[in-house]
């Protein structure tokens, strides 16, 4: 980035948008209990509380009074061939009496200036509402369904499905027996957050579920390799994972309701469904955030079993330093397109710019500004949205959202950004 944004004016000159101290944590929480209508136990307050000290935290002031905050965990988000460090908001809140006023806006542009500073090019957030974020640049990069499954029948399945031991393993166990293994899916799926292991303890296998008290703990059942393909010694490795929690009746009616579902392979991930829909005294599977590759919606054998209930966008990015987001990702194909960005809020990511992908295994990358004419013109918005192969430029161009100059230019963007996996994120903050 060639300068720091200036923080948006804001519209009372009374109003100033400043980091939010320690001493304020509590302050911070009463405003994002009140504007997301929340009376949490003392314990959950605590919870919170700890999880704010570790965030960059912005406050807006009215005087005295705290009438806005943002809140940014330290995420690193995986990307095409790495991974990026990604500041992602949470308990973004103004107050009731100052909506409409420009302190979101205001501790945004804050954000940005933080991001700018500490050579962080992307920031992240999951949405409460699809309207609001796109004006600041977000873009949905990534996807998820949400899939049903009817288990008051015997799965059917095109192929066999793994018969490796499978085994319920106590969750305390899983941040260490699984940590290493959801990081190396990572490595093929852009857009998942990197998970701390009191990431994985105290927010993804909290004992009491968040939303549903009449869920049961979470439950983590492994899938081993079959013993003459385990390693020396006799460890089985794990070839996948599932975490699910129950909820049943006095009948069969029972749901089982997955929250993550892993496996290197279709067979792995086969057997690991089949184990879902054969729990006694359930009859439903609903899963959450399911990629929208899910291998299952191609080996189920009957599609009226297996239905998607709902396609939503998860993970929004924002490309703060389009140049270095670009930078830091592999490429699938070479390119060389002069691409024309607009950027309402970042004016150093505005203009015309050469991208080069050169190299063999397209390794080179360039991105300077350049005078000549563009080949394609796309919002940072629309650009953020296709940076993790989720969606093609093709698209939006089709959509009227963006403008191709060069015929075939929006295809070559696409085959130099395309990933083997669609990107896909888990984990929701
Ligand atoms: C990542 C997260 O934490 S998501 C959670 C977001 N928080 C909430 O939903 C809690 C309840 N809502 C709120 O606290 C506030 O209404 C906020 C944070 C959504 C918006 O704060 P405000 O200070 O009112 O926003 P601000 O005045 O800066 O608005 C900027 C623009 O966004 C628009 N906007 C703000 N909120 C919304 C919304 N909910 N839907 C559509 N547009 C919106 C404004 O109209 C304005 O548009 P303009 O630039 O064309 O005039």
């Amino acid at each position: 980035m060639d300068s720091a944004p200036s923080a948006t004016p804001l519209a009372s000159s009374l109003l100033s948008i400043r980091p939010l101290p320690e001493t304020d944590i509590d302050r911070a929480l009463d405003l994002a209990y009140l504007v997301f209508h929340d009376t949490p136990e003392d314990e959950k307050r605590k919870h919170h509380r700890d999880l704010l000290l570790g965030c960059h935290r912005i406050g807006a002031y009215d005087g005295d009074a705290l009438v806005g905050v943002l809140v940014a965990f330290p995420f690193t988000v995986s990307v095409p061939g790495g991974e990026l460090p990604c500041p992602s908001l949470t308990f973004v809140s103004v107050a009731p009496t100052h909506r409409r006023r420009g302190v979101l806006s205001g501790m945004i542009a804050k954000l940005y200036e933080k991001c700018v500073a500490d050579g962080h090019p992307l920031a992240a957030l999951w949405a409460s509402e699809d309207a609001i974020y796109g004006r600041f640049g977000f873009g949905p990069a990534t996807y998820g369904n949400t899939v049903e499954i009817n288990s008051e029948r015997p799965l059917a399945l095109r192929l066999t499905p793994d018969d490796g031991p499978l085994r319920l393993v106590d969750p305390a166990e899983a941040p260490a027996l699984l940590g290493g293994y959801y990081d190396r899916t990572r490595a093929h799926r852009a857009g998942r957050i990197a998970r701390s292991e009191a990431w994985w303890s105290e927010e993804w296998l909290v004992t009491e579920d968040e939303e549903d008290d009449e869920l049961s703990p979470p439950r983590v059942v492994v899938l081993g390799a079959r013993p003459e393909a385990g390693r020396p010694g006799g460890t089985p490795d794990i070839t996948g994972y599932a975490v699910y929690r129950t909820k049943t009746r006095d009948d069969t009616s029972g749901l089982v309701r997955l929250d993550e579902l892993e496996a290197d392979t279709p067979g792995a991930a086969a057997a690991l469904w089949r184990y879902l829909a054969g729990i006694d005294l359930t009859g439903v599977i609903r899963a959450w955030g399911r990629p929208v590759d899910d291998p299952l919606l191609l080996f189920a054998a009957d599609r009226d079993q297996v239905r998607v209930t709902g396609h939503f966008p998860a993970l929004r990015l924002r490309l703060v330093d389009v140049r270095a987001a670009l930078l830091a990702r592999s490429w699938a194909a070479p390119a060389d397109l002069v691409l024309e960005v607009t950027d309402a809020h970042l004016p150093a990511n505005e203009g015309r710019f050469r991208l080069t992908v050169n190299g063999q295994d397209a390794t080179y990358t360039t991105y300077e500004r350049t005078s000549d004419p563009a080949d394609l013109a796309i919002d940072v918005r629309d650009l953020a949205s296709a940076y993790l192969g989720g969606t093609p430029v093709t698209s939006v161009v089709r959509a009227g959202l963006a403008t191709e100059h060069t015929p075939g230019a929006a295809a070559t963007l696409d085959a130099a950004l395309r990933t083997e996996h669609l990107p896909h994120t888990v984990d929701e903050f």
